[in-house]
């Protein structure tokens, strides 16, 4: 392999020959970029020499600029399945599961909970004995075109509750095995598609093509000569991102996955530009993580953006240039030039954007531990509240207003059980979103048999998620002080925090007692976070970073460049990202553009690096997308000038 900065010999005039365009490119061997802008054989492809028929102006039945589009897919599923270990037949819904409306506290049971206490004979769910798990293949999503076009894969998702001790057979159940030999993305999977798809969505964005530039000349009354006029293409629409504070979740992405900014109008005669292409502007929410999506082996791609606040706008794929009209390359040594440019392909990539919620506080604890009564009695939230476990599957946000000016988010999260780690409960999918808090709330059950354990388990699950997240300040409540239960447990789980030197609160949730307090000691945190932050606040961050590293990666000069040679296939192939552009602009309609890209060649040095490494006759060489050979036409010596080989244009 050989690295060029060639110096420019026009001595040395070898040449290259269009061939057989319609082959399927080898794949390059030296792709570094870490921006795919993936080229596509399409202007050159149907490349003819036959410069008679070459028309003078491209005719286009959309000469204006382009529209910028996306494209709708299936609506969401909002159901999913729950078939239950001990009685595999019952499947129940899911929104079946809810209980009335009105049902808040204690008091009433519904339906589910009367069901579970059938089955179980408990009056109601040991959760500590349920997992998540994947489940067989018959199933609503298997036709879900839309499901197929977020994940790729075809896959039924489905939440179910498994028995931990005992299975259907009744055999053991052997914890440690629940999830041997499955991957983290399979783990993944167990969660229903719309809870997935509420903070995870995969999309693909374009930006627009240039419009191409055209070769025209002035034909006026008592103008003889009027000189070259075709005008140039216009540029083609950018992809924005832009942060829409009314805007929660990802869901909006299950139907909208494509988006694809305008095409830039061709050029007119009369020196007259086409227009530039629809910009498109991608929606997201607060907090949003844009990454580039995964490469085919599984490689995680660069995070490119971190959204946090309404209104912030980046620029992420900048729209093609567009070709130039022979107007522009008019120049005294060829006053009638008879050449045009292709617009510039605009760049497009896939994109996977995680929703990390932004919220002050995170509200965490086991299932059924009161994390959203809390909330419902600080905020005006009003998430479902029941006596069974996971009864929060989304993170649900409240404001908490203290006074005029001083609020805070807070978020209440689904309920995490031991060994979410390892996939048990909704495992660790929604704790990302206590990253961006700056203070947790730990609610601990305090009727439950033994509250430090759980407290315990809760901490560990945070730790072994992330140890940052185990760092944050926090503070302790200890729920349900209402019940005998509470009380008794709460004096030996005080004096066992205290001994670690954590001071816990007390509070009844559903009475509103004690709640207060909990919330004034979080608010008093979360103000010294920020203080603490503001002290190590850097300036504005540049958004745009990504189009300008295309940008510069358009602008890399056409002399850098690589060449490879392939010795089963024996073809060569050069690559350089300027050249590259310089081969998918050409517009090979016209005479003047091979003259041109032979200048060039020569020009850049590709052609005696070439020699030098020993290309022979024959030998294929790739540039770019563009197939030619190699020919030494006149073997009289490196001087001399070689002919197109017209016979390799066919
Ligand atoms: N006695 C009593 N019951 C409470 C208190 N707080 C919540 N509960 C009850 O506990 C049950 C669970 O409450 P939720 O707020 O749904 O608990 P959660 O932690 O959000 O549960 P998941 O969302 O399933 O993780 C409900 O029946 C509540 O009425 C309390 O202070 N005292
Ligand atoms: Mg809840």
């Amino acid at each position: 392999m050989v690295s060029s900065s060639s110096t420019i010999s026009f001595t040395n005039a070898f040449c290259f020959c269009p061939h057989s365009l319609a082959r399927n490119k080898p794949i390059p061997k030296n792709n570094n970029n870490n921006i795919s802008i993936n080229p596509k054989e399409k202007t050159n492809q149907n490349r003819k020499l036959n410069l008679k028929n070459a028309p003078t102006s491209i005719s286009s039945a959309t000469q204006g600029g382009g529209d910028a589009t996306t494209y709708t897919c299936l609506p969401p599923k909002d159901d999913f399945l729950i078939p239950f270990q001990n009685n595999p037949i019952s499947e129940v819904k899911l929104s079946d599961l809810k209980p009335p409306k009105n049902e808040k506290g204690f008091g009433k049971r519904s339906d589910f909970e009367l069901e579970s206490e059938d089955k179980n004979g408990n009056g109601g769910f040991d959760y500590e004995k349920f997992e998540l798990y994947e489940v067989g293949s018959d199933s609503d999503y298997e036709n879900d075109d839309d499901f197929d076009d977020f994940s790729g894969e075809d896959e039924e998702i489905l939440l179910g509750f498994e028995g931990v001790d005992e299975n259907v057979n009744g055999e053991n159940f052997d914890e440690d095995n629940v999830f041997e030999g499955i991957t983290e993305k399979e783990k993944e999977k167990g969660v229903p598609a719309v809870m997935r798809c509420f903070d995870r969505a995969k999309i693909y964005v374009k930006a627009g093509n240039g419009g191409n530039g055209v070769v025209a000349f002035r034909r006026e009354k008592f103008v003889p000569l009027g000189g070259p006029s075709g005008g140039d293409g216009g540029r083609g629409g950018n992809v924005y991102v832009e942060v829409d504070g009314s805007m929660n979740s990802l869901l909006p992405f299950r139907q909208s996955v494509h988006f694809r900014a305008g095409r830039g109008g061709h050029g007119h005669g009369k020196k007259q530009n086409g227009a530039k292409g629809e910009d498109v502007v991608v929606k997201v929410p607060p907090g949003t993580v844009v990454k580039e999506a995964a490469g085919k082996g599984g490689v995680q791609g660069d995070l490119l953006l971190e959204l946090l606040h309404p209104g912030q706008k980046a620029l992420l794929l900048p729209g093609g240039r567009g070709g130039r009209g022979n107007a522009s390359f008019k120049t005294g040594m060829n006053r009638v030039p008879k050449i045009a440019e292709n617009g510039e392909e605009g760049p497009e990539m896939w994109l996977e954007l995680e929703l990390k919620l932004v919220a002050d506080v995170g509200i965490v604890g086991a299932p059924n531990a009161g994390k959203s009564t809390f909330l419902s009695v600080i905020s005006a939230a009003q998430p479902a509240v029941a006596n069974y476990p996971f009864t929060t599957l989304l993170p649900n946000l409240g404001v908490v207003s203290f006074d005029y000016d001083a609020t805070m988010v807070v978020a209440d999260l689904p309920g995490l059980l031991e060994g979410a780690h390892r996939g048990f409960g909704l495992g660790h999918e929604f704790l990302r979103h206590t990253e961006r808090c700056s203070v947790l709330v730990h609610v601990v059950d305090g009727s439950s048999q033994q509250p430090e354990y759980e407290f315990d388990a809760v901490r560990l699950e945070l730790e072994m998620f992330s140890p940052e997240l185990a760092e944050k300040p926090y503070v302790v409540a200890f729920n349900k002080m209402d019940l005998p239960e509470a009380c008794e447990n709460w004096i030996s789980f005080q004096e066992k925090l205290r001994s670690c030197g954590v001071e816990p609160f007390c509070m009844s949730a559903v009475k509103s007692e004690g709640t207060h307090e909990v919330i004034c000691v979080a608010h008093r945190l979360v103000q010294e976070v920020n203080e603490a932050s503001k002290e190590g606040a850097t300036g504005p961050e540049n958004l745009n970073h990504v189009a300008e590293m295309l940008n510069k990666q358009r602008t890399a000069p056409i002399n850098e460049f690589e060449i490879s040679h392939d010795s089963d296939s024996n073809t060569w192939h050069v690559s350089g990202s300027g050249l590259q552009r310089f081969v998918q602009m050409t517009n090979w309609r016209y005479i003047d553009s091979e003259k041109r890209f032979q200048h060039v060649l020569e020009a850049c040095g590709v052609n005696k690096s070439l020699s030098k490494l020993g290309v022979k006759e024959g030998d294929t060489v790739f540039i770019g997308d563009m197939e030619l050979v190699w020919h030494d036409a006149d073997n009289s010596g490196p001087s001399s000038v070689r002919k197109w080989a017209e016979d390799s244009v066919k």
